[in-house]
């Protein structure tokens, strides 16, 4: 028996019924064991940021601080200091922290733990050092490092992450602020989808689940700024705003004006409807751009931001078109604008096929499956929440 072996031996002996039953506890220890790994000790914490000293603060969101940290055995941590502002008890806090610390896939950031002190909730997350993808991104004398493999890498590496979180973790996890300041580069230019679960450490009243709306101007799906509906769509449409904005090197919400366009997306429409989808090409890719993968990619976005969410393919469905040789792929309707009009095609869903990649049906996950989005959509006056943009561009998570 190995020493740690021995040391849970002892643990588990006063909890013993019996020895048929022996094997089951041990492993329900170990489980127990491996999931308290995931608390880390306020002091910890304290000793590993240097008791969150400002040298060490590595920016502030709308959560609250964060800030990075050394462990004892050499590990990086950053951790973040949840604001005040959650209304969810401690127990309850610390379920959906462990289930969420369960989240684990190279293109999401990991959450190593938790700890809550008192009042104070914290997340310790992974370290990751390159910055977040906006630093890059949108500053001209930086962009340049971000030629096309590199943009078409995040692009992919993106969409996997957003999969995974939608279909294939424990449970479906909508991220509903996926945008470019949550997007983190790891020494590799690996992207990493930071912020994910924020949704179920900051619950909102299960009856109104649909009527709220928190997000980022210039990335939240149209049904959802303008009704609340929430469903892994909005995700699909923020993530179209995202691949626009890196093929481009502009951002949506600071589009020029000059472009005889309305935002990004009616430009890239625009363009594209003229096959002229090139010209919206941030120059700095004039070296780098393979044309059919940079065309295939504006297609792919445009058919993420589309107004009828039901359009909008699944994550599943673009990671198969990335992984794809460019060929065939569905024309994109007009994209959808928070307070546009849009009339909900009467075609079927272009990715709804029998071999059951799909674009309404099993993508279609929503936060209400009460809810199904109805018909034809006018352009309602906009919800409180629509109206109430804080300075940050984000939108208060309270009732619309
Ligand atoms: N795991 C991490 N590793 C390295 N840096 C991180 C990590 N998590 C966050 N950061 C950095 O901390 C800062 C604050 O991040 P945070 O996610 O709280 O806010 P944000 O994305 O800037 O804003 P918002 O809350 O509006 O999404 C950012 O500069 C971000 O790059």
């Amino acid at each position: 028996m190995t020493r740690s072996h021995s040391f849970l031996h002892n643990l588990i002996k006063p909890f013993k019924f019996g020895s048929s039953r022996e094997g089951n506890n041990e492993e329900e220890l170990e489980r127990i064991a491996a999931q308290e790994q995931k608390v880390f000790p306020y002091e910890t914490l304290l000793a590993a940021t240097k008791n969150f000293h400002s040298h060490h603060k590595l920016g502030e969101g709308g959560f609250g601080p964060v800030y990075k940290g050394t462990l004892d055995d050499g590990r990086e941590i950053a951790v973040k200091k949840l604001s005040q502002s959650s209304n969810q008890g401690n127990k309850e806090f610390m379920n959906e922290a462990k289930l969420l610390a369960r989240v684990q896939h190279r293109n999401v950031v990991n959450l190593l733990g938790y700890c809550v002190h008192g009042t104070e909730k914290l997340l310790v997350y992974e370290y990751v050092p390159h910055e977040s993808l906006d630093k890059l991104l949108f500053k001209s004398h930086r962009r340049e490092q971000l030629d096309w493999k590199r943009r078409l890498d995040i692009i992919t590496g993106i969409a996997r992450g957003l999969l995974y979180l939608h279909e294939d973790s424990h449970s479906c996890i909508i991220h509903r602020d996926i945008k470019a300041s949550n997007i983190l580069l790891d020494d590799k230019w690996m992207p990493k989808i930071a912020d994910f679960g924020m949704a179920r450490l900051f619950p909102e009243d299960q009856t109104h689940v649909n009527t709220r709306v928190a997000g980022t101007n210039g990335y939240m799906a149209p049904e959802y700024v303008m009704h609340g509906h929430l469903s892994v769509k909005a995700d699909v449409y923020s993530y179209g705003v995202l691949v626009l904005e890196l093929i481009s090197g502009q951002r949506n919400s600071m589009f020029s004006l000059e472009m005889d366009a309305q935002n990004l997306l009616d430009w890239s429409y625009k363009l594209y409807k003229k096959g002229r989808s090139i010209e919206m090409v941030d120059p700095s890719l004039a070296a780098s751009a393979v044309e059919d993968q940079v065309t295939m990619c504006i297609q792919l976005g445009l058919l993420c931001v589309q107004g009828d969410p039901q359009l909008r393919p699944s994550m599943r469905r673009v990671v198969v078109m990335l992984s794809k040789k460019p060929g065939h792929m569905d024309e994109p309707t007009r994209p959808g604008a928070p307070g546009s009009r849009y009339r909900r095609s009467r075609r079927p869903s272009p990715f709804s096929t029998a071999a059951g990649t799909s674009g309404a049906d099993s993508d279609s996950r929503t936060s209400d499956s009460s809810s199904n989005y109805t018909a034809t959509t006018t352009t309602p006056a906009p919800s409180s929440a629509a109206r109430e943009i804080d300075s940050r561009g984000k939108r208060p998570m309270h009732e619309a």
